[in-house]
């Protein structure tokens, strides 16, 4: 098969979908691996390198599109790169349909196999493709949200850990998955006062036997959330229904609670957010305030860290992709029900029915669409 690697192209995005080590994997498999120039590059990987291990350097964007039966990227095509997809291509990558209803259609349209990394699961329900980057993201919420904290930052103006004689920051993170627990262990560690929140009991009672001493657990609802409210400094939303848009937690309302310089760090904004004040930022702009709380809504974070974040990433995806370019993805997804979670749209149907509720579409069980 012939394997198509684009370089990244929103805001500050600098992770690349494979590592040199990938594409010797794909080419002693028999496949041929195009890579677009300097894709490499934000990542610490030269085009020598690729070329070293394998790849042919395409500098035509459009040309390595064309070419490619199975682009691998890392985040969802963007509407420059929507007149690119093509019938029967397979695009694997991040694609949180349900947060973007023009990428849903333009991928309906196109005719493309979308295998989305994010809803990959094993029979434990663990997302697999998504862990990685959760750990990313949810280091990165505790710190990202330490330094909002601080004045020049737009935040109310308090260190996250205190210091003797002055209480810590009160962090509340709502979520208790993989970014919750890394978020709660870093502001922890830093000295916070971490409130975890989800509804799952048997989860709520592992975190309350692992996590440090200055976190304590509380079941998730409106009536604990807004308890806390007037109290918080720091919340880190972290909540996921694989494939689903997230529910808003936070309401606008419930702002008028918080002190001037809350920040919030809407972790869950790839699947819509979890507060309802969230939109989608970037690395290069990423707060914005409304009713005096500062909101830090980066749907990308894990590209601000590409040297940790591609490693993460292509260790996890490259399995996979091996199977998907050895068997085609009919074959790849029968044999494999951890793939099949990964289908999405297939050849203009949804095929995954949160996405389809999202937006009210039509949609049909996978089986359909693979006999
Ligand atoms: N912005 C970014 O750069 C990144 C965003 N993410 C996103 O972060 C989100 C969380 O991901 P993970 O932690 O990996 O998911 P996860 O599945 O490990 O954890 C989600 C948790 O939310 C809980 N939950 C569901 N409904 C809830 C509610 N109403 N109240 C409280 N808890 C609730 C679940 O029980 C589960 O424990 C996802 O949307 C993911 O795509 C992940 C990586 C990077
Ligand atoms: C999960 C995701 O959206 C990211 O890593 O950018
Ligand atoms: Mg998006």
């Amino acid at each position: 098969m012939i394997i198509g690697i684009p370089k990244e192209i929103k805001t500050h995005e600098n992770r690349v979908a494979i590592q040199p080590g990938g594409v010797v994997q794909l080419t002693r498999n028999g496949h041929d691996v195009f890579i677009q120039k300097s894709a490499g590059v934000g990542s610490g990987f030269s085009d020598k390198d690729y070329e070293q291990a394998g790849a042919t350097i395409l500098d035509d964007v459009e040309d390595l599109w064309q070419r490619a039966e199975m682009i691998m990227k890392v985040k969802e095509p963007i509407a420059e790169e929507y007149p690119r997809m093509r019938e029967g291509q397979i695009i694997f990558t991040y694609f949180h349909f349900a947060a973007d209803e023009a990428l849903t259609k333009a991928v309906m349209e196109s005719g493309c196999i979308a295998i989305a990394y994010e809803t990959v699961e094993k029979a434990d329900r663990s997302l697999p493709l998504l862990i990685p980057m959760s750990e990313v993201a949810g280091r990165m919420a505790a710190q990202e949200g330490a330094v909002y904290l601080e004045k020049p930052k737009g935040g109310l103006g308090k260190l996250i850990g205190g210091i003797p004689g002055v209480q810590p920051a009160n962090v509340l993170v709502l979520g208790g998955g993989v970014v919750g627990v890394n978020a709660a262990k870093v502001a922890a560690g830093m000295g916070a006062r971490t409130t975890i929140m989800d509804i799952n009991m048997p989860r709520l009672r592992y975190l309350d036997d692992v996590m440090e001493k200055n976190v304590t657990t509380m079941f998730s609802s409106e009536a604990n959330i807004r308890k806390l409210l007037p109290d918080v400094d720091l919340i880190i939303g972290a909540v996921l229904k694989p494939g689903a848009k997230a529910p808003h937690l936070i309401t606008r309302d419930m702002l008028k609670d918080m002190k001037p310089g809350t920040v919030l760090v809407d972790v869950a904004i790839d699947q819509g957010g979890c507060f309802e004040t969230s939109k989608p930022t970037t690395h290069k702009d990423p707060v914005y305030l409304v009713d005096d709380v500062l909101h830090y809504c980066v749907a990308n974070m894990p590209g601000a860290v590409p040297f940790t974040s591609t490693l993460g990433l292509t260790n996890v995806t490259l399995p996979y992709a091996v199977d998907i370019a050895n068997m085609g993805w009919k074959k790849a997804i029968q044999k494999d029900p951890e793939l099949l979670k990964g289908l999405n749209i297939a050849n203009g149907t949804i095929v995954y029915e949160d996405v389809a509720k999202a937006f009210d579409l039509d949609w049909k069980p996978v089986d359909e669409v693979i006999n």
